[in-house]
């Protein structure tokens, strides 16, 4: 199979355009996946992503993302800038800003042309999703979760439960550097609270506008980005009273510029996506 690698951030990925793949109707994606993305014996990634042809009319083109350990999340902010830059060009998508099928609904992303290049991707990631059980988190229902005191391995931890499509939990600290990212984060991912796992944040806020972010993904670990995890960080950060509603989102990878916009409640990421090799992968 032909695939091409890229990247947003170090956030990287594997993709196949399904279409033009002869067995593209095979079910087994997810352990493709798993394989595909091992560091060691794969071509190494932090989720596969598959280009497939929209189901809608009125949607130009629908994707499939899958974590290294075969889960599929409903969402990959970084993958979905990789996505659109490649479609748009290799033509398969003729226009630059375009309507995008995944597990989370429609997905808007624009590639930005100056001059001729492509300049970075903006993506209208929709509306946060902020009730309890559209996180989904166990517990009564109710409203926001911000600030919660949760127990984890005997210590108590205040989290921010933010939904992207996918979940996430956010944990303030006041030194990013000493975050206790692969001690907790693992914890967090699999905490009972949280039915379908979570990502999660660890977040230093330096002023309203900027903030440091380190991530844990759900199904794939520590990664260098993550950008439904930065969307959630501002909107969680708005909702604690730490940001504005524009902020920049500083990632072990680099800087993503959030707006959770007040007009039309919208989240909108912007940020580079990079084509790194092509190759052709042999089972
Ligand atoms: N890297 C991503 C998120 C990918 C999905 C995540 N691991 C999950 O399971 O929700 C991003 O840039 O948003």
């Amino acid at each position: 199979m032909n695939f091409v690698k890229m990247h947003g951030l170090g956030n990287d990925f594997v993709l196949i355009n399904a279409m033009s793949e002869p067995n593209c109707s095979r079910n087994d994606w997810e352990a493709v996946a798993q394989k595909i993305c091992d560091r060691h014996y794969g071509v190494g990634a932090d989720g596969l992503i598959l280009i497939l042809p929209a189901l809608e009319p009125g949607n130009d083109i629908r994707w499939r993302i899958i974590n290294p350990d075969g889960s599929e999340p409903e969402m990959c902010g970084n993958g979905i800038r990789c996505f659109a830059r490649y479609v748009y060009e290799q033509g398969i998508v003729s226009t630059a800003s375009m309507r995008v099928e995944t597990l989370a609904g429609i997905i808007v992303p624009e590639v930005q042309v100056q001059n001729g290049e492509i300049v970075g991707v903006c993506v209208d990631m929709g509306e946060p999703r902020l009730e309890r059980q559209q996180i989904p988190m166990a517990g009564p229902a109710g409203g926001p979760v911000v600030g919660e005191a949760v127990e984890v391995n005997g210590q108590i931890v205040h989290v921010t439960a933010v939904s992207m499509g996918n979940p996430h939990c956010l944990i303030y600290v006041d030194d990013i550097n000493s975050a206790p990212l692969t001690e907790l984060g693992p914890l967090m991912e699999k905490h009972p609270l949280f039915p379908q796992k979570t990502n999660v944040e660890f977040v230093q806020v330096c002023s309203p506008d900027y903030v440091e972010m380190r991530v844990w993904e759900r199904g794939a670990g520590p990664t260098l980005a993550c950008g439904t995890g930065a969307c959630a960080t501002v909107v969680g950060s708005v909702l604690n009273g730490k940001t504005s509603r524009l902020a920049t989102v500083n990632l072990a990878g680099g800087p993503l510029t959030i707006e959770w916009r007040e007009s039309d409640n919208h989240v909108y990421m912007t940020g580079p996506a990079v084509e790194v090799f092509t190759g052709e992968w042999k089972e």
